[in-house]
């Protein structure tokens, strides 16, 4: 993609500055007289473009072993050993309910990352029964995600026992237990496609499936600011940049720079539309796919306004019963209320378990932040 004239003003102002920083010196040399004006403009004019295609020169040389780096990370990549351990008993067993949701237990789980050495969580407990839903509260740097990668099987625990559906998590073939399960990051990714691929790119075989992706952002919360986008659906997520990149030259009023202009039309996704993409994505892939059997959301509704995650959170409780959910959140109340199970973390280790109600009972650090979030809200 030819973008040379992306590059910043001011490196090519230092470009410029250089050329003509030596012309000035090739006239302190010979005075005027000497050169001809005709000559001296010719001499301008051959130094400033050859500046200029020195400039490109190096702007291809450069961005060229930049892709090859790219190129070279993507192969070294297909090389890393998978150092986790694998099972070879199929997941989901055939004798399991469809739909249903995984069972999860953790046995005196305690985990540190490989180049760390100290645990991030430590004899961790619990248990959540199939179809449950389970909120993982606690400040930042507890522990939450952790908690769910190891569920995702990115990593081992250290010391202790994870059973899904009873039988030890590592004794299952890896990629069956990941495909059994939908999970929102915190970190998701953009991809620089259409609305609808981004979508769509949760279930795969199902991208070019419009029925579906509309049925998962209406269910993420997504469809309607779509719809108010002037392309809908197939706005271009970096329509921008590329269309500039390839169209600047086209002609004025010529079929190019109509779609241009088109294309550049006035849209903005704000923080928390992205985030109702990726819910949206996530639940593309969920959506009556029985084979998922775990839900995680990781803070999905962290750039939401109250009233859309209320609102999210009243169509994503539906899927309870049917897949065993799993919320990480910084807010209470919306999701706490309705929980079977509620882990309140702190430094790697669940301090407090069990519901809302039974939580708030006990009067301890839940109870204590809940009742400040809920005073913040009636006063
Ligand atoms: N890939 C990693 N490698 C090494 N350390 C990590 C990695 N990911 C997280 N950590 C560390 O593990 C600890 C727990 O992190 P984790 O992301 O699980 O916390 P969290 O409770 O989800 O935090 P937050 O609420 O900010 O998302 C932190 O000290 C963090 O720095």
């Amino acid at each position: 993609m030819v973008r040379y004239w992306s590059i910043h003003p001011y490196v090519q102002r230092l470009v410029y500055l250089f050329f003509f920083k030596i012309l000035f010196a090739l006239r302190s040399i010979h005075s005027p007289g000497t050169i001809p004006l005709k000559s001296l403009t010719l001499l301008t004019t051959t130094i400033t473009t050859l500046g200029y295609r020195i400039q490109t020169l190096l702007y291809y040389t450069r961005s060229t072993s930049g892709y090859r780096k790219t190129i070279v990370a993507l192969y070294q990549a297909l090389e890393i050993k998978n150092i986790l351990k694998d099972g070879d008993i199929p997941y989901p067993a055939p004798d399991v309910p469809v739909p249903g949701g995984m069972k999860v237990e953790f046995r005196n789980v305690s985990f540190q990352y490989p180049e760390k050495d100290t645990a991030v969580l430590k004899n961790m407990s619990f248990t959540l029964n199939p179809g449950q839903l389970m909120v993982i509260v606690g400040e930042n740097g507890c522990g939450k995600s952790s908690t769910v990668k190891l569920l995702n099987r990115l990593f081992d625990m250290s010391e202790g026992a994870i059973l899904i559906d009873d039988l030890p998590i590592e004794t299952y073939v890896a990629a069956d237990v990941r495909r059994a399960q939908a999970v929102m990051s915190q970190e998701f990714v953009k991809y620089p496609l259409t609305i609808r691929e981004n979508i769509g790119l949760g279930s795969v075989d199902h991208v070019d499936d419009i029925d579906r992706i509309h049925r998962a952002t209406k269910l993420g919360g997504a469809f309607d600011f779509i719809n108010e986008l002037p392309l809908g659906f197939e706005t271009d997520i970096e329509a921008r940049s590329d269309a500039w990149s390839s169209m600047h030259k086209a002609k004025e009023g010529g079929p190019l720079k109509t779609k241009l202009k088109e294309l550049e039309g006035e849209f903005e996704i704000s923080g928390g539309q992205w985030q109702r993409l990726a819910i949206s994505r996530t639940l593309m892939r969920a959506m009556d796919n029985d084979d998922i059997r775990l839900l995680c959301f990781d803070e999905p509704s962290s750039a939401l306004d109250p009233k859309a995650e209320f609102e999210l959170f009243e169509r994503l409780r539906d899927f309870r019963g049917q897949k065993t959910l799993i919320f990480i959140t910084h807010r209470f109340g919306h999701l706490t209320k309705f929980a079977d199970v509620i882990l309140y973390m702190k430094n790697g280790e669940i301090t407090e378990q069990g519901t809302h109600a039974e939580l708030l009972a006990k009067g301890e650090e839940y109870a204590h932040l809940y009742n400040i979030q809920a005073q913040a809200f009636s006063t």
